[in-house]
């Protein structure tokens, strides 16, 4: 089966908590050269956030995704391509593996799975939002991580694998463990992605890089820095 994410090498997650560096308009943020935007965040996301950014965000072309932190942010938005429902595989508390989950469903009367899709994420972190707000279990070695990738893919179907140091550059032996625990499902890579040279390492390994915080900390041409890395890998990749 082939998905977008086939094709794509970066991404660019921007939280609408968070603003855009002063001077910087979504247009500007359109134009870095990344593949999809993914709107999300854990803390202090609302419906009416959400919306301000696809609304700035629909007419540049540019694919995108909402990435919700729970089903109450959900939003129905034509402009967007399809939903990135993430799963994560080492909470501490199964709300977040399928409770959060069975009350959307519950909730919602009838949803577009033609545009849902799966992220399995395991959470690396232990000092990130996420971390605290899923209480996640982030001791895990490469073999770990290579494990929960491989039961993402093989026994749960997982569309994509999300290794998530957010806020901090994670650990390239477990991102390739994880690269080398996938035959399909594509691997994502978020956390700490500051320049060219950190997103070209992580991009040996991951499928795609998920840049975050630099948009809203330095800004649109941090982050083509970070495209432009991506895609020198991606050249350089013998697969
Ligand atoms: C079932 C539905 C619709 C939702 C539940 C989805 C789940 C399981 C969410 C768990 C938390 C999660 C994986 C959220 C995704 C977004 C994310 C990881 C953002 C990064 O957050 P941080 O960078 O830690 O937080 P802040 O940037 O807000 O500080
Ligand atoms: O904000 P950063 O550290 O770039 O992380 C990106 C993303 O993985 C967060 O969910
Ligand atoms: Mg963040």
């Amino acid at each position: 089966m082939t998905t977008p994410w086939d094709e794509w090498d970066h991404v660019l997650k921007v939280d609408p908590d968070k603003d855009l560096v002063a001077g910087e308009t979504f247009e500007d943020v359109c134009a870095t050269g990344t593949d999809a935007i993914e709107i999300g965040g854990t803390t202090g996301m609302t419906k009416e956030k959400m919306e301000t950014v696809v609304d700035a965000c629909a007419k540049y072309g540019v694919p995108l995704y909402q990435e919700p932190s729970n089903p109450a942010v959900v939003i129905d938005d034509d402009a967007l391509d399809g939903y990135l429902i993430p799963t994560v595989f080492n909470a501490g508390d199964s709300f977040w593996v399928t409770g959060a989950h069975k009350e959307w469903v519950r909730i919602e009367n009838g949803l577009d799975w033609s545009r849902t899709h799966t992220e399995a994420y395991i959470v690396l972190n232990p000092d990130s939002s996420v971390a605290e707000y899923t209480d996640a279990d982030c001791d895990q070695s490469p073999d770990d991580v290579a494990a929960y990738a491989a039961v993402a893919e093989k026994l749960f179907g997982q569309e994509i694998v999300y290794i998530e140091y957010s806020g901090t550059f994670g650990d390239p032996e477990t991102v390739e463990a994880a690269s080398d625990a996938l035959d399909d499902t594509t691997l994502f890579y978020g956390g700490g992605i500051g320049d060219y040279d950190a997103a070209k390492e992580m991009s040996q390994y991951a499928d795609v890089i998920v840049v975050g915080d630099l948009l809203h900390d330095e800004g649109c041409d941090a982050v083509r820095e970070t495209v432009e890395g991506a895609k020198a890998a991606e050249d350089t990749d013998p697969t």
